[in-house]
């Protein structure tokens, strides 16, 4: 009996998979091949990609090597895109295809990373990548996107000129490395799942974070790095990718690294990412950014021929090409003897076990199929999507005015080209929202009446007859609330900003404005401005930073505004002083400051000069304190020192990689001691004089966001310090544990300090993998702004 049920639900399931595979499925129970390893469920999924690669003909391996793969008819293997991109939301991309109206004409479109990043909240993150995953299945089922997206863009951000800092979560590499572990977790599902729930992309590997600036541009690029910076700084997000997180894919970058082009580095992709890293699993795969190889050839000037470029970036572990220069020039290399055929099969034999862990020929039986647009943008989604942009939202000054209580009888000045922003608050890399609720939206929401005056940002005179409405509105208003910044058409994927301070328009109205003496709020959107004006002059009440919110951005605003929800973001990123950009070329990679270069050093770790908002900070509507478990001296250096034997803690350490080990779980009492429930993002840095000198100023080493802590409560954070945190990385890339003082402090102005000693012998964690030969010339690093000394240093050692 039971036999005759299980072999009619079989043939249920074999005529729904059928019908799947008119929707683009391969069709694993009528179709070619049925009878091919790669329709056996029970197989090892490696087992079944190389059966199917290997039912290819060499004409079929070489169609199949770009983005757009045409499949194998013959073999009723459908096409294939690779490339879609879901950076905070399912994104119009070359393999996603929103309907125009109906089922699939949108999915759910969180904020940019840079403000989801200041939200310092790992779980939410986590949440929201769930979301992503789950609608970018339900597009899959109805054949609107394939399974592996583009994204995570996770370079550190590095400069704020950067055009595409709005992609990443930020500066610091601690806090990427984290953020970036929950969301592959959300997107794929777990660190190593029977199914994936989609496939994720850890890009640009690696030190990407240049547009274009003094006739330096992304494709041409060569980023000098020391060893010290590279596994420091430029690497631990990618690290986190491969090593902790599992991400099944890697997109090598347009930029050489100290002389060779990244996708065409055998040391990079395989010495590195698959050796030092662990990343062996056959199924995972590197994918060029878009025309990269192309680049390998020129601007880049690495190889001389085409076919040459091709074949080195093949073999160097450049599996897919985004574009279509493998299709057009891996023939005539394979015909020159360029490569073997056994490395095509292996970059072949990777992207199809990718889709084979993915169920994309395994029907009905894949978990995620039932998935529809029903599942797009749920209540949980909107409420999600909400929620990213509340925590993320960070008050920068605030007088008193907030929260500000905003009845029906009041009238409100709305100025600036934010005010009735739409698709500028999703930035870029986005798909079709539900609805974009503007700061306008939100603002008529409130019952008040609202006097909208959308002038434009940029350029013009405000004293011209025709801003003459916004003095107008000013002077009927009881409240002026302008919202203004910048926004994708000053940053952008090819374009870095000239600029970081405000244009001498928006500072103009924006002055006038204040002069009116009325309750006065500037809501900085977009990117991190010198906000010294808007800070200094006071006639303005309060300030507040709302990046790119998304969907609900204009609502979540408000109700921050209003005290519906109460500020908790924390400024991912430093706010520099405009002059900054004038003390630094965007091409220095180097983040120590440097007397002879004459860099002020990058990032809060380095930065010797005065910000004007510091990484991490961030205003509440409320009071903390904030104590370390039990023991807190007044200060970094002063008692309750405690020693720990290095010996000791190593002999506790069984993990495979040394750095994971852990050295302590700190406990940190937070209590709310105003008046206002709120959420709290405990921030552990460490600083102290251990290891290589110069020592940072500090830098981050765990966080934790407390969610809703009433007034007079308190909760306990639980912040993970490991022993790879607790370590420094010397010249040579090694990461080493140092004896040395050490001190741990919460928040940016410490409310807290915890400190320690280590003692006995320094140990190496982590031994860092040299490339073959030097690579440039000791000239380079001046040009790099190096001092001479450490030029000759690193090359008597005969590496970077
Ligand atoms: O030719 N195009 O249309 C085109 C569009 C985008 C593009 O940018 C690259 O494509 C993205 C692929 O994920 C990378 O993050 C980005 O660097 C590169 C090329």
């Amino acid at each position: 009996m039971s036999t005759i049920i299980g072999a009619a639900i079989l043939v249920l399931a074999g005529q729904a998979a059928s019908q799947l595979a008119g929707r683009g499925f391969p069709d694993c129970i009528n179709g070619p091949l049925k009878n091919n390893t790669v329709c056996d469920l029970s197989a090892d999924p490696l087992d079944r990609a190389t059966a199917l690669i290997n039912a290819f003909t060499l004409e079929e391996k070489l169609n199949n090597t770009g983005s757009t793969s045409p499949g194998v008819p013959r073999l009723g293997l459908p096409p294939y895109e690779w490339w879609q991109e879901a950076l905070h939301g399912v994104a119009s991309s070359p393999g996603v295809n929103f309907s125009d109206s109906g089922d699939f004409s949108y999915a759910t479109s969180f904020p940019e990373p840079i403000l989801m990043g200041a939200a310092f909240d790992d779980d939410l993150i986590n949440a929201v990548a769930t979301v992503v995953s789950t609608e970018a299945r339900a597009f899959n089922n109805y054949q609107r996107a394939g399974l592996d997206f583009w994204t995570p863009n996770i370079n550190p951000y590095k400069d704020p000129r950067w055009g595409r800092g709005l992609e990443t979560p930020g500066e610091d590499p601690y806090h990427l490395s984290s953020y970036v572990h929950a969301l592959i977790d959300g997107l794929q599902g777990g660190y190593d799942p029977k199914y994936k729930r989609i496939v994720a992309t850890c890009k640009h590997f690696v030190a990407y974070d240049m547009e274009s600036w003094n006739g330096n541009f992304r494709y041409q690029w060569d980023a000098h790095i020391n060893s010290q910076d590279l596994v420091e700084y430029y690497m631990p997000p990618f690290q986190s990718c491969a090593r902790d997180s599992n991400v099944g894919a890697f997109m090598c970058s347009y930029n050489a690294l100290n002389g060779v082009p990244t996708c065409a580095d055998p040391w990079l992709l395989g010495d590195v990412l698959r050796e030092h890293w662990g990343w062996t699993d056959e199924q995972q795969w590197v994918t060029s950014d878009c025309d990269a190889v192309q680049n390998i050839f020129l601007p880049h000037g690495y190889n001389e021929t085409r076919e040459e470029a091709a074949a080195q970036a093949l073999i160097a572990g450049t599996d897919v090409n985004c574009g279509t220069y493998y299709q057009n020039h891996l023939p005539a290399a394979y015909e020159q003897g360029l490569f073997d055929i056994s490395v095509l099969d292996q970059a072949l034999v990777r992207q199809y076990s990718s889709l084979v862990r993915l169920g994309y020929f395994d029907g009905l039986a894949v978990p995620y199929r039932n998935l529809t647009f029903a599942d797009v943008n749920t209540p949980h989604a909107q409420q999600l999507a909400h929620q990213a942009a509340v925590e993320g939202i960070t008050l920068l000054k605030n007088d008193g005015t907030l929260p500000m209580q905003i009845t029906s009888n009041m009238t409100i000045a709305l100025i600036g080209d934010w005010a009735n922003a739409t698709t500028q608050m999703q930035g870029n890399y986005f798909g079709i929202a539900p609805y974009l609720h503007s700061p306008y939206y939100a603002a008529t929401q409130t019952g008040a009446t609202v006097y909208l005056a959308g002038v434009p940002g940029g350029q013009g005179d405000p004293t011209t007859n025709s801003w003459l409405p916004v003095w107008d509105y000013a002077e009927k208003a009881d409240v002026i609330i302008y919202v203004g910044g910048v926004d994708i058409s000053v940053e952008s994927e090819g374009m870095d900003r000239v600029n970081i301070d405000w244009t001498g328009t928006q500072l103009d109205i924006i002055g006038q404005l204040a002069m009116y003496g009325k309750p006065m709020v500037v809501m900085q959107m977009g990117n991190q401005l010198d906000s010294t004006p808007i800070v200094s002059n006071a006639n303005i009440s309060a300030l507040i930073w709302g990046g790119y919110p998304g969907q609900d951005g204009g609502v979540a605003l408000f109700d921050i505004l209003q005290g519906i929800a109460a500020p908790a973001g924390r400024l991912p990123v430093t706010q520099y002083p405009a002059d900054y950009i004038t003390q630094i070329p965007m091409t220095d990679m180097s983040l120590r400051p440097n007397a002879t270069s004459g860099s002020p050093g990058r990032t809060y770790q380095w930065y010797t000069g005065d910000a004007v908002f510091e990484y991490g900070y961030g205003l509440h509507y409320t009071n903390f304190s904030a104590e370390i478990g039990g023991s807190s001296p007044s200060s970094y250096g002063s008692s309750s020192n405690t020693s720990y034997s290095i010996s000791d803690l190593m002999s506790g350490c069984k993990e495979k990689y040394l750095d994971r080990c852990a050295f302590q779980t700190f406990s940190v009492d937070v209590k709310n001691t105003g008046s206002v429930a709120s959420d709290y993002v405990t921030l552990g840095f460490l600083a102290g004089q251990h290891g290589p000198s110069p020592y940072p100023i500090k830098r981050l080493v765990a966080y934790q966001r407390l969610h809703n802590i009433a007034a007079g409560q308190q909760q306990q954070a639980a912040l993970n310090v490991t022993l790879g945190s607790l370590a420094r990385v010397d010249d040579y890339g090694n990461t080493v544990l140092y004896p040395g003082d050490y001190a741990l402090m919460i928040d940016t102005q410490p409310l807290s300090f915890v400190n320690f000693t280590l003692t006995g012998d320094e140990v190496m964690l982590d031994k860092w993998p040299q490339p073959p030969t030097p690579r440039f010339q000791e000239t380079d690093y001046f040009v790099g702004g190096y001092g001479s000394t450490y030029g000759e240093k690193l090359l008597i050692n005969g590496t970077i």
